[in-house]
């Protein structure tokens, strides 16, 4: 993957995420018993983006169980992330959580009946303790990089406030989303992040149940039909499972019974998704025999 020169382009449209150095790449795999295999520059922490989309979801689910999904649909959109219009014939219903406009709807979820300030905490301390690190951190430049030019979250936010699909302020909503997007990561806190969704819903460093074995299976399954929106199709087709990608050029993929992996190469495809990140996985999945489709 370092060698080649096909590098997708790195996101620009979050002025500070285009600052981040192309040539970069890492990639960590925790095996079920916690055996871990890394490489590259799985150390450096990068933005995770839309990848928390995942962990919000499963707090908010902890938080207001089923309910969730009176706001919030679960069907693929085949629409770019940032898409809006959906919206206007579906009532202000996001079509599922891992689109921008259904993270913001589950981040309003988390926030009702919180300060924006506590909300964020709840977040960020969830994610540290998944990632079993006490050390991980929100990156504020990014956060106030997306701030300065969130207009089309805002237009989401705001579109769907008009439907009722969202409680708080606006900007108290994108407040908390903007940050928790820019939570800084590396690949091998990230692939110990997501452990509970490879084993059942247990955090395989404490044993203790995270969510419900039948929760993990959910959210796996929205993993693979929406995790990487309108390219959700081909990243089933090419690596077969589960997978979370965040327009900072990481992936969270779930091997379910075997594995967590993470990769990050900043550069994208014509998606938002990390190109190499894509193809690496790719190759490791085919020669693993891990694709949940079979080998
Ligand atoms: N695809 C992504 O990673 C998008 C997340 C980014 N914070 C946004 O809202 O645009």
């Amino acid at each position: 993957m370092r060698k080649r020169d096909d590098r997708g382009t790195v996101a620009d449209y979050i002025p500070e995420l285009s600052r981040v150095d192309p040539a970069q790449f890492g990639i960590a795999v925790i095996d079920e018993a916690g055996e871990i295999a890394a490489a590259g520059d799985c150390d450096i922490p990068f933005s995770v983006q839309s990848i928390t989309k995942v962990f919000t979801l499963t707090l908010a689910l902890g938080m207001v169980g089923d309910r969730l999904w009176q706001r919030v649909g679960r069907e693929p959109s085949g629409s770019p992330f940032n898409s809006i219009v959906q919206l206007e014939n579906e009532r202000g219903i996001p079509r599922n959580p891992f689109i921008n406009a259904g993270a913001i709807a589950v981040t309003d979820l988390i926030l009702s009946g919180h300060q924006p300030r506590e909300a964020l905490g709840e977040i960020l301390r969830f994610v540290q303790f998944l990632a079993d690190d006490p050390t991980i951190h929100i990156d504020k430049a990014v956060a106030a990089s997306e701030q300065r030019t969130g207009f089309r979250n805002r237009a989401l936010a705001n579109y769907m406030r008009s439907f009722g699909v969202i409680d708080n302020p606006v900007d108290f909503t994108l407040g908390v989303y903007f940050h928790h997007c820019a939570i800084a990561m590396s690949c091998r806190q990230l692939a110990m992040a997501g452990r509970f969704l490879a084993h059942g819903g247990i955090h395989p460093n404490t044993g203790r149940s995270v969510v419900h074995p039948e929760r993990a299976r959910r959210i796996n399954a929205l993993m693979l039909t929406c995790g990487h929106y309108d390219g959700s199709g081909d990243f089933a087709y090419r690596v077969g499972l589960p997978g979370k990608s965040g327009v900072g050029g990481g992936i969270l993929a779930i091997a379910p019974g075997k594995a967590t992996i993470a990769v990050w190469a900043p550069g994208l495809d014509a998606a938002g998704n990390s190109h190499l990140g894509r193809i690496a996985l790719e190759k490791l999945t085919k020669r693993l025999g891990w694709s949940i489709f079979g080998a």
